[in-house]
């Protein structure tokens, strides 16, 4: 036993230590969160860890990711995550993998061999996908996430506390480029307009021009001068708006000052209108340069936009905040023209220390078999913690509260027609879905492969049908329920067979489904429920007769 161990087992005590020493834990993303979390498990004790990240290291990814050094770049960051952190604790065992966790290969099956999972992610997708799984596996999954001096942690488990996604989730914003070409009214758009001006038009412009002496002042001229006064002559457009002023490359040129380029201009400063006109010139000379010598290896080679390419900044920068200029919208800093061009909010080392620490605290608790009462817990500004209980699931929500089950089914010989025989038809008390057989709708993903109209696929073998082990089919009746059946291959003689009852109905939402998804009205009606009016909602808790709830 190392000291490290005997150390943890009194402040933990032997109980909390052993099934935390006995526990397997998957780590999903080796990022900011990612390092600082796989750094405490190993510290507090978890011996059986795998850890998964598809990404390599960035050299922008050091100032945080503090497993990580400058020899790493380039490396996976799973194997050198697994390779620092294995020196905080030498008796754990960890297992890293570079790979997307959306993969085939990662079964609900091979989640189901660990005790918890514990996200490190930074996207939509991969959260939700991940809360799918662990959903369909019933395994208890740690769900965090940073922005800035924001930052979350919170326990969901299937049955007992909301899901990832049983609340609506804002998208990040998107602007109208007709809107923000012509008329840019915040700063964000004549950044937006920078950016897109460099990816269309305006970029084609320079590219073409690189090398000649000129190529600069042709598309300043073109892009602050030509298309504004273009834009000046349609009066209509500015009956109540101000009016842009057009910038004129040979003035700005005659304006005395001694800054050559960027040098020695700061980050975090506003850059005066002489400023930005140089950083201007400088960087897209030096963009175009790069893009000459690409050209001579692959004559087709482009430059791509990479919000952590100093060069592709400066010149965003420098663009958009002249056009800020013409319109009269305030400039921006470099710093956070680069939060908005990268659209991120600087990640800040702390906040993930914080955020890592809750979530090894919500991990124990896991453990100590906490779900519900395993409280989420936030950072705020000021460094201020609240929690807040973990609610139960929302009934309305489509992602864990529709039943799933195990079917082990043999994919050369079985039937969608015996899966609905053996399966859907078979009455709830001998464990089946006990629907009806012309109500029923079998969906492959977004493919339909069942339903009373369409019966093509429901006699041949489960295999030409396209089917395989994994397949989440989703079966619908016409009362809105919905079951999750996981496919997997079986392992025993017989053609299909439910490896385990389905989870009796316990909300029954028989609502006309008009309200669901998408829209924001429909979101508020599922939070509020007792505001709708016309809906029912039928609660069948004991699968005893239906009880009718009327919602006024
Ligand atoms: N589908 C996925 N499978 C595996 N790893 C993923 C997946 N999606 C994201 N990740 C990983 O999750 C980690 C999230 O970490 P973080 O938020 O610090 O992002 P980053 O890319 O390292 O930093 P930044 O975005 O701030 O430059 C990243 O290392 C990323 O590679
Ligand atoms: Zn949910």
């Amino acid at each position: 036993m190392t000291s490290r161990d005997s150390y943890n087992i009194r402040v933990l005590g032997q109980e909390l230590y052993d099934k935390v020493s006995s526990s397997k834990v998957l780590l999903i993303g080796a990022g900011g969160i990612g390092c600082e979390l796989l750094k405490n498990l190993v510290m507090s004790g978890f011996k059986d860890i795998e850890v998964i990240d598809l990404d390599t290291i960035d050299i922008s990814n050091l100032n945080r990711q503090f497993l990580f050094q400058k020899q790493h770049v380039k490396q996976a960051k799973a194997h050198v995550a697994k390779e620092s952190a294995q020196k905080f604790n030498p008796s754990a065992e960890i297992k890293s993998l570079q790979c997307n966790i959306k993969e085939a290969q990662f079964s609900v099956q091979w989640f189901k061999q660990f005790t918890m999972v514990l996200n490190a992610l930074d996207n939509l997708e991969a959260r939700r996908h991940v809360n799918a799984m662990c959903l369909a596996a019933d395994v208890p999954l740690v769900e965090s996430g940073t922005q800035g001096y924001f930052g979350q942690a919170y326990v969901i488990k299937k049955d007992e506390t909301e899901c990832f996604d049983c609340q609506p989730k804002i998208t990040p914003k998107t602007y109208p480029v007709c809107t923000i070409r012509s008329t840019p009214s915040e700063p964000i758009h004549s950044n937006e307009v920078a950016a897109l001006n460099r990816e269309t038009e305006e970029l084609k412009a320079i590219k073409e021009a690189a090398g000649s002496p000129d190529y600069t002042k042709k598309i300043f001229s073109k892009v602050y001068e030509t298309d504004i006064e273009r834009s000046l002559t349609m009066e209509s457009m500015w009956k109540n708006r101000q009016k842009p002023t057009p910038l004129h490359y040979d003035e700005l040129e005659n304006i005395m000052s001694d800054i050559a380029e960027k040098g020695g201009l700061e980050d975090r400063k506003v850059w005066d209108l002489k400023e930005n006109f140089e950083v201007f010139k400088s960087s897209a000379k030096k963009l175009s340069t790069r893009l000459l010598k690409e050209r001579e290896v692959h004559s087709d080679a482009i430059l791509s936009f990479d919000k952590d390419d100093d060069d592709a900044m400066d010149f965003v920068t420098a663009a958009s905040n002249l056009r800020a200029h013409i319109f009269g919208i305030e400039k921006n800093s470099l710093f956070d023209v680069k939060s908005m061009a990268g659209n991120i909010i600087p990640a800040i080392a702390t906040t993930n220390a914080i955020i890592s620490g809750l979530v090894i605290l919500k991990a124990f608790g896991i453990l100590r078999g906490e779900y519900k009462n395993n409280p989420r817990v936030y950072l705020h500004t000021s460094s201020r913690l609240i929690s807040e209980a973990n609610s139960d699931p929302n009934p309305n929500c489509s992602v864990c509260r529709s039943r799933s089950a195990m079917v082990s089914v043999d994919f050369e010989k079985a039937t969608l027609r015996d899966l609905i025989n053996q399966v859907l038809l078979l009455p709830v008390d001998e464990g089946g879905a006990g629907m009806e057989q012309d109500e029923i709708a079998i969906m492959d993903g977004s493919r339909m492969i069942y339903d009373v109209d369409f019966e093509d696929m429901a006699d041949i073998p489960m295999k030409e049908a396209g089917l395989k082990p994994d397949t989440i089919l989703r079966v619908t009746n016409d009362d809105g329920d919905e079951i999750d059946l996981i496919m997997e291959a079986n392992n025993t003689e017989e053609l299909i067979k439910l490896s385990s009852p389905l989870p009796k109905l316990v909300f029954k939402v028989l609502v006309k489904r008009k309200m669901e998804e998408e829209s924001e009205e429909a979101n508020k009606r599922v939070k509020t429920m007792h505001t709708i009016v016309d809906d029912v909602i039928l609660l069948d808790l004991d699968n005893a007769d239906d009880d009718i709830v009327l919602l006024d």
